[in-house]
């Protein structure tokens, strides 16, 4: 109780500013930079026409001093260019990770003294020693005197910056103190008794914080419940992990996906190609990949104006219900602007308002099997809408302001920022265009398609009920939306929610690909049934029952972390923090693999091809093309990943060595 632990000021800003830096950046652009007429962010526009950048304030190949976006500390850096228009610097850490920073938010080394009193701390041999040992230590004692020298320890670290000091040493206790400041959420851990009984525990963590030769706290957070000084410490910043990282002036400039600019223009080309050939075979008596040109049917069988007219009204629909002030209104994940903007989450409403309504439809005489027989004119039809829509996207994109841009879709080519998505959020008012096209009309269209095609199914076959198979396909993927819908706050953390732009790629995959090839399963069952007999059905029942648990296990156990990363419910899991301020799950299902999601995923479509036999490869088209879609989300998301956490995301990869399914990949 005798050593005072030092202020959180002294802690979290480790160096001090001598006085403002001299050279002021001229307000003329420099002649030989690329300037583009309208707003443009990405990567194209950082890189000048010489490699020199005269007039602005750092050059490329500066090192300079970075403040980490959220806190108040300051790196080492390199300068990698200037964005003109955002007037942003893109700057890399020795770390690898890559922001783009404000101006402001850079120093010359020059700016930097270290306080004379914290030097002398630093020169402490026995918190020296403290720090060299394991940053693990530190969760051993619960007393001050072990916050104190916790809270010592980064102190030291971040006040020994100098030229020859590590990054990873600072980061390390950077996150050390960030981790510490986890756990002063758990408050009743702090009195004796937890103490005995996490005494085990501590041992094991030292001996785990050994192993990982305290680079990172793989720690139980619950154990840790002495950290108080270093909580302190860290309660400046912990409110910047709530706002997860989201400094208004730092920003990631992406690579281009999907083959860049070419490719772009061959995805245009290809996916509605492929909509279109996967409808027409599925109408064969012999599916096949070999029957190349398919028969086509000719042109004026393609359109019909009611089948428009039917998918305009279903779209309205759906965005009257979305529209009602009925159910929760959450908040999304914060974006570069720090704002979090508010979605009416009544997913599970609209699937049963429309449930309702389907059925009073059925019940006065509607004939839904009129879907199976217009399926190629209701998907052109949405296609034309998908494409519209695309087409409004992103013009209002191009007026959009530059924080409001996806920074995977913000290239400059228009072709590709049209495909990818230039504008993050899109909305009219309160009316999410994004999170609307992806879980309603083409989602909740999924279910009625395939509800259709079990009245079609039995109108073909005269029967008095669907079959085993068709039935699993139906309540299998049913299962799959409602559960979507009934979580759908959980989408809220996902990558296209929190990441993608809106473009073609996701209006196209929301309203055309989603209803037309995820009910392919159903479709072919019509005219190809398959019977099943009952141990067969049990078992898919439990390979469907499995996946499902796993999904939905491991993307709630991310999403509540995501929300609230000192949720009691989730102190036994351990984390890495992360420069960004946000940490990363290392147990629980995402220590299992990197993407258990993907796993429970996988198994389930697997059920669901499964009940189609193996006489055509029609009906495994879903599981194969999931297969390709999750593996390449799995390495786009590995390499933004890299990007945004730096080395801590090289240590979660050597922690959790297989990315979807254990021991294989
Ligand atoms: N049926 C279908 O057609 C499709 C279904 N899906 C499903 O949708 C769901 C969402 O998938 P998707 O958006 O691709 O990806 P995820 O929901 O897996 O989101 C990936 C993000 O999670 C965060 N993250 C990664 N690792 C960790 C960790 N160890 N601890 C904490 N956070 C971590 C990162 O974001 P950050 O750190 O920035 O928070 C990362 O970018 C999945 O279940 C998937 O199977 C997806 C695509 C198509
Ligand atoms: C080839 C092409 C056009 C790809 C576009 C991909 C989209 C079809 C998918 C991207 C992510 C999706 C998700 C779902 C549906 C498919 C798309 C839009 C999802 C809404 C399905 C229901 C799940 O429960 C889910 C909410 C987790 C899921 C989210 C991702």
């Amino acid at each position: 109780m005798s050593s005072n632990p030092p202020t959180a000021n002294e802690i979290a800003v480790p160096f001090e500013m001598n006085a403002e830096p001299a050279n002021r950046r001229p307000s003329r652009l420099p002649a030989d930079w690329n300037i583009s007429s309208r707003p443009r962010t990405g990567i194209s526009r950082l890189i000048p026409r010489s490699m020199r950048m005269p007039s602005v304030k750092y050059q490329r190949g500066d090192k300079v001093m970075g403040r980490w976006p959220g806190s108040s500390l300051y790196y080492e850096v390199k300068v990698q260019g200037f964005d003109i228009t955002s007037q942003l610097y893109t700057v890399i850490y020795k770390d690898g990770t890559e922001l783009e920073l404000k101006e402001p938010d850079i120093k010359n080394f020059s700016g930097f003294q270290t306080r004379s009193r914290s030097r002398s701390r630093s020169r402490s041999p026995g918190r020296r020693r403290s720090r060299s040992r394991s940053p693990g230590r530190t969760t051993r004692r619960s007393s001050s005197r072990t916050a104190a020298v916790a809270a010592a320890a980064v102190t030291e670290s971040l006040l020994s910056s100098n030229k020859d000091t590590k990054l990873e040493d600072r980061l390390g206790a950077l996150q050390q103190t960030m981790a510490a400041e986890n756990n002063s959420n758990n408050k009743h851990e702090e009195n004796d008794m937890a103490n005995k009984v996490n005494e085990k525990a501590e041992a094991e963590m030292e001996a785990e914080s050994e192993r990982n030769q305290g680079r990172y706290n793989l720690r139980r957070r619950k154990d840790d419940g002495g950290a108080k000084a270093a909580a302190i410490v860290a309660e400046q910043q912990e409110k910047e992990v709530i706002k997860e990282a989201a400094p208004p002036a730092a920003t990631l400039a992406t690579p281009l996906d999907f083959g860049g600019k070419i490719g772009a223009y061959l995805w245009l080309l290809f996916l509605p190609s492929w909509v279109l050939f996967l409808v027409f075979q599925v109408n064969l008596e012999d599916p096949s990949l070999l029957n190349f040109p398919p028969p086509l049917p000719p042109l004026e069988a393609f359109w019909d104006v009611k089948a428009l007219g039917f998918v305009i009204l279903w779209i309205l629909f759906q965005a009257l219900l979305y529209v009602l002030p009925v159910g929760k209104l959450s908040e999304g994940m914060p974006l570069r602007s720090g704002e979090r903007l508010k979605y009416r989450t009544n997913g599970f409403f609209a699937i049963m308002v429309s449930a309702v309504a389907v059925a009073v439809a059925v019940h006065q005489g509607v004939d839904l099997t009129y879907i199976h027989s217009h399926f190629l004119q209701l998907a052109v039809a949405s296609f034309m809408i998908s494409v519209l829509l695309s087409v409004y996207l992103y013009a209002r994109s191009r007026y959009a302001a530059p924080e409001q841009l996806a920074q995977g879709g913000n290239s400059g080519n228009v072709v590709y920022d049209f495909f990818k998505g230039h504008e993050l959020n899109p909305r009219i008012k309160d009316f999410d265009l994004k999170f609307f096209c992806e879980m309603r009309p083409g989602l909740i269209g999924w279910c009625l398609i395939n509800f259709a095609l079990a009245l079609a199914e039995m109108k073909l076959h005269h029967l008095d009920a669907p079959s085993y198979s068709m039935i699993l396909v139906n309540v299998f993927q049913l299962l799959y939306v409602v559960d979507g819908l009934w979580n759908e706050e959980a989408i809220l953390t996902t990558m296209d929610l929190m990441h993608d732009g809106f473009g073609f790629m996701l209006a196209f995959g929301d309203l055309v690909w989603v209803p037309f090839t995820y009910t392919l399963q159903a479709y072919y069952l019509v005219s190809h049934p398959n019977s099943l007999s009952l141990p067969v059905v049990g078992a898919i029942v439990t390979l469907k029952l499995l996946g499902f648990y796993i999904f939905r296990k491991s993307n709630s156990e991310k999403n509540a972390f995501r929300r609230d990363p000192s949720d009691p419910q989730l102190s036994h899991l351990k984390t890495i923090p992360t420069a960004t301020g946000k940490s990363l799950l290392v147990s629980g299902w995402w220590g299992v693999v990197r993407h258990p999601n993907y796993l429970g995923d996988l198994m389930m479509a697997l059920a669901w091809s499964l009940p189609c036999g193996f006489s055509h490869l029609l009906p495994w088209y879903y599981m194969i093309y999931f297969i390709i879609l999750l593996v390449h989300r799995d390495s786009r998301d590995m390499r933004d990943c890299r990007r945004k956490y730096g080395s801590a995301w090289d240590e979660y990869c050597r922690t959790v060595r297989y990315r979807i399914i254990p021991r294989v990949y």
